[in-house]
Parts: C-alpha cells; structure tokens; sequence
C-alpha cells in the first residue's frame, strides 16, 4: 500500500493548495478525485464557468457601452446558447491545463475516483475501471466540496427545469426564467440572463437578499434591477415547481401565487459532498447539509490528523477562502509554521452590475454602537466613469469617529470585485481616513473614487470634531 504525508480528498481550491503547499514542504502528497479532470467545482461547474459566461454575456451583448450607444446597443445580434458555450470550453480548458502543470512540477501524485475511509489512516478509492486501490495516509485533507440542493420532488430535467450545474449545457436562451432562491448563485444567474433580455422572475422566502452586503449598497443594486424589469419577489418561497402541459415551468408560491416562464433556475443552497465518505469508520459525523465542523484557526476536525477545508465547512464557501484554508490546514498537518487567516475577507458577487465588500456593514457598526461617519463616491463623478459612459456605481466607506480607521468598504458598480482590494489592504493594515486624504491617486482612474469618498468622510469627520470641541 502507498503511503503519503498528506492525502487530499477533493481537487477544488482547497484541496490543490493545500496539496502544493505540503509538496512545496517537501512532504509527500496525493490528490484523489472522482471527477474525470482537476479543478473541482470551482472549475467545472462553479466559479470559472459562471464567470466566463457572465465576461461573454457583457461582450456580446456590448452591456458596457450602453451607458454611451443606448439601451437598445447589442455587439451581436441572436445570441446563441453555443455562442456562450464556445468561450467556456476555451477558458476551462486553459485553466484545467494550468492546474495539471502545476501538480506535475511540484511532484503531487493524482488519482482519479471516489475516496471513502476504511479507517482513520486508510483511504480506499474506487477507480472508474473498477480497480480499487488504497493508500495510507500520515493526514487527510477533507475538500470534497458540496453539490446543488436538488430536493426529489423537483422535476429536474436539465432544460426546463434546471439546477446550477445543468444551466451551463442549456440547449437554447430561455425567454423567461424563474430563479428560486436570492443566494449569490441566483442572483448572479437572474441578472446575466436578464442582460441576455431573459425576462427575469427571483422568487425568495425572505424579505430581503444577500442581507451580508450593507443595506445602501443592497438597495441601490435591487433599484438596478428593477430598473431594468427584473421582478424580485420577496417574502414568500417557492412550495411546488411543477412542469406544465404546455412544455412550461409553473413555481407555486407559499403565498398562494402562480408563476410561469420557460425555464426555472433551482438555486435554494447546497449541501456538503459527505455522505459518500464512510464517516462513521473514523468516528467523525457531518451536519444536517453535510457540512464538517473544524477549529477555525488549524482547520483540524475532532480527529486531530483529519483536516477539512473549503465549501465543507461551510461559510464563506468561496474558493478564495477555501485556498488560504487549504493552505493553512496543510502547513498545521505537516508541522510548519501556519499564520492565522486574515481578520478581512473580500467578497465578490458577479452580478450585473458587480458589487464587492470588506470589513462592515454600517447595520453591523450600528449594532456594535460604534460611533462612526460614511464617505460616499459615485462613479459618474469620476473623469474614468465619464469616459467609460457610467451612470451608476457607488463606493462607501465607513470609519471610526474615534480612531479615523477604516471600518467597511462597499462597492457596486463596474469593477467592484477590483478595486475593493485597496480598501481590503487599508483595512488589514489598519489604516485610517487621512490615508485616502493625503494619498495621490492615479487619474483618471475608478479608484478615485476611493480619494472621493475619503474627502467626503473627512470633510463630515472635521465639521463633528470641531462641533463637539465646541461644546
Ligand atoms: C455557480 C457558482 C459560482 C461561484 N462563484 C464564485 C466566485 O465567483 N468566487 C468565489 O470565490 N467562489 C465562487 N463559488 C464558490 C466556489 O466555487 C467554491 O467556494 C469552491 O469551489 C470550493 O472549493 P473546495 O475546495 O471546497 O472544493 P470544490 O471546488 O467544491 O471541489 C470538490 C471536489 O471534490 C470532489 N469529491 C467530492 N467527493 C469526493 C469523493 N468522495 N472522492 C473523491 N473526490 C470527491 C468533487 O468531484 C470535486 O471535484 C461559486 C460556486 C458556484 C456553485
Ligand atoms: N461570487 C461568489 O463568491 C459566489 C458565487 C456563487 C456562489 N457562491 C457560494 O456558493 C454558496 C451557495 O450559494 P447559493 O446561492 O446556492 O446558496 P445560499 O444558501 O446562499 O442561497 C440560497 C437561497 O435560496 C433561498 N431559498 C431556500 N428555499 C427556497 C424556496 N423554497 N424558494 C425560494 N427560495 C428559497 C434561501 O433563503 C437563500 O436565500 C454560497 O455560500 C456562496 O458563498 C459564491
């Protein structure tokens, strides 16, 4: 039997850095996948395709330059479902091409099929051919990921009726879609389909989306989409996804309403890729949505060899967190040093517009009773907004009365999942307002806005100042 240093189940984000970096330590490291190809859902189902078909949606559709040409501006005429597909199998291709380079350069073993445990140092592995094979392992890393919630009684068929994963084989672009589900994964699917003039219905039990995101920044990006004819149906779920006799879908409400549209996006959660592992033989159990719980700083499960990383423990669920915990989790398995992960995290929702956010919210700064002044930047101040024809986009800023540190940046609007990352270093290096005040931007350039808002914020900061010495 093989023996590793560290074996990884899962080759999504987590699991590929967490099987470098052990390799880059000099340890052993195997990778075990049931997919036919690397790169796990983030690059299959997940993030990459997402993301490539939203880049090919606003180039074809020519959505950037309408602020300029007019609402009725297109680049090309009848877009197809293969015109979407074709940049897709380019991208991943490329990016599956990458991942293998990578693994072989740095000496990482790979195995393609399912893992399951027999015991707490022994992963069995059922090969497509039917082989089994199984290998010994000093550590485990636990990536397997998580799949689309597909409850049984929705008739699923891959066109009509879809989940995330089967959207991205459509056969032809839906006229009319219900999203069910205001998640990240739904909204970011409701506003690229409605930029291919899919006429958009987002169906959500609560009363409000994505309450992570800061309320002014929520809302201005919800008046966006109503703009724009997207129906956002707020407070009540969806209780039957029926397809009709006429080849249409039918979503019954929980209030009793009835939708139909051509197809339905079902994008109500996910659940952990656990259930397959054996569990049991190494005496660990997952949660209700198959999630594992770990300590947050180590990433080791009860069974302190036992590691588990990215979409399987649960929140933030984003490859970018779930490669830094991969990392950290391998260097704790193999005895290195591992730094704790970053008090601040971005996070980047690709819709249409884009939006993006690090630190708080000011509901959460209000909460803490914190005493606090907003700086507000509107792109169309910009000269670049002008220059790119941008008649929406807002960056906000929030800071410290007392200390003048950043305390929250929040961006929607063109470049967003960009241009947070200097709010992000301000915050992490804990930096205050005059750093926006006293620092030279580049010009023209969207990151002024950062300059604008930061003189917005000090200009109210000095008026409380100076009233309160007043006093
Ligand atoms: C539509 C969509 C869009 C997204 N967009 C973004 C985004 O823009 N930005 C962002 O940061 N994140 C995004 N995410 C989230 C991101 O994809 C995940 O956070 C990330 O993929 C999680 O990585 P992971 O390492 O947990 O493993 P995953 O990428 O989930 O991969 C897990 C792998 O484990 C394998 N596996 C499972 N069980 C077994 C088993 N028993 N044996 C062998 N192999 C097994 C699977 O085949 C899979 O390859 C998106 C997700 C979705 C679904
Ligand atoms: N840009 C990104 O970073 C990105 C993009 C996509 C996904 N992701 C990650 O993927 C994860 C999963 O995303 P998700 O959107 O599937 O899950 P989610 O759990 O965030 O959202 C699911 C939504 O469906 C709603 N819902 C549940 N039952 C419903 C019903 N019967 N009718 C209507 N709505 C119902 C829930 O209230 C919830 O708002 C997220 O945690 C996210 O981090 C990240």
């Amino acid at each position: 039997m093989d023996s590793y240093d560290l074996v990884v189940i899962g080759s999504g984000p987590a699991g590929r850095r967490a099987a470098v970096q052990a390799a880059k330590l000099g340890k052993t490291a195997l990778v075990i996948d049931k997919g036919s190809q690397v790169g796990g859902v983030s690059v299959h189902t997940g993030t990459i395709p997402s993301k490539t078909l939203r880049e090919t949606v606003l180039n074809l559709t020519g959505w950037r330059e309408r602020g300029f040409y007019g609402r009725s501006y297109r680049v090309k005429h009848k877009i197809t479902a293969d015109d979407l597909r074709a940049r897709l199998i380019k991208t991943l291709d490329y990016e599956i091409d990458v991942l293998e380079w990578q693994f072989e350069r740095n000496r990482v073993d790979q195995v393609r099929g399912f893992a399951h445990f027999v015991d707490p140092h022994t992963i069995e592995i059922e090969k497509d051919t039917g082989e089994i094979q199984r290998v010994h392992a000093e550590a485990v890393l636990v990536s397997v990921g998580t799949r689309p919630y597909r409850p049984p009684e929705v008739p699923f068929d891959g066109q009509t009726v879809m989940d995330s994963d089967e959207l991205l084989n459509i056969k032809s672009i839906p006229r009319s879609m219900i999203v069910v589900g205001a998640g990240v994964i739904g909204i970011e699917y409701a506003t690229i389909f409605s930029a291919l003039d899919t006429q958009v219905i987002v169906v959500e039990p609560r009363d409000s989306m994505l309450d992570f995101i800061d309320r002014e920044i929520r809302d201005n990006f919800a008046a966006q989409l109503r703009d724009r004819n997207v129906k956002l149906l707020f407070g009540a779920g969806a209780d039957k996804v029926e397809k009709a006799s006429n080849g249409k879908a039918r979503v019954t409400l929980s209030n009793g309403r009835v939708l139909m549209a051509e197809s339905v996006l079902f994008a109500a959660g996910r659940q952990g890729a656990t259930d397959t592992l054996n569990l049991e033989a190494v005496g660990l159990k997952a949660d209700h949505r198959g999630r594992l719980k770990v300590d947050p700083i180590t990433f080791q499960t009860d069974v302190p060899h036992i590691y588990a990383a990215g979409d399987v423990i649960g929140f933030p669920a984003l490859a970018s967190t779930s490669m830094e915990q991969g990392r950290i989790a391998a260097r704790h398995a193999v005895g290195a040093e591992a730094q704790e992960p970053p008090q601040f995290f971005p996070y980047g929702i690709y819709a249409v517009p884009e939006m993006s956010t690090c630190g708080m919210t000011e509901e959460e700064i209000q909460e803490r009773g914190i005493p606090y002044e907003c700086g507000v930047a509107f792109f169309r101040e910009t000269s670049r907004g002008h220059i790119m024809g941008l008649q929406n986009g807002l960056l906000k800023m929030i800071f410290s009365l007392k200390t003048h540190r950043l305390l929250g940046v929040h961006i929607v609007g063109e470049g967003a999942t960009e241009l947070i990352h200097i709010g992000q270093a301000v915050l992490n290096l804990k930096g205050t307002v005059e750093y926006f005040v006293e620092n030279t931007f580049n010009y023209p350039t969207l990151a002024e806005a950062y300059k604008i808002a930061g003189l917005d914020a000090s200009n109210r900061m000095a008026m409380l100042e100076s009233a309160d010495q007043g006093e």
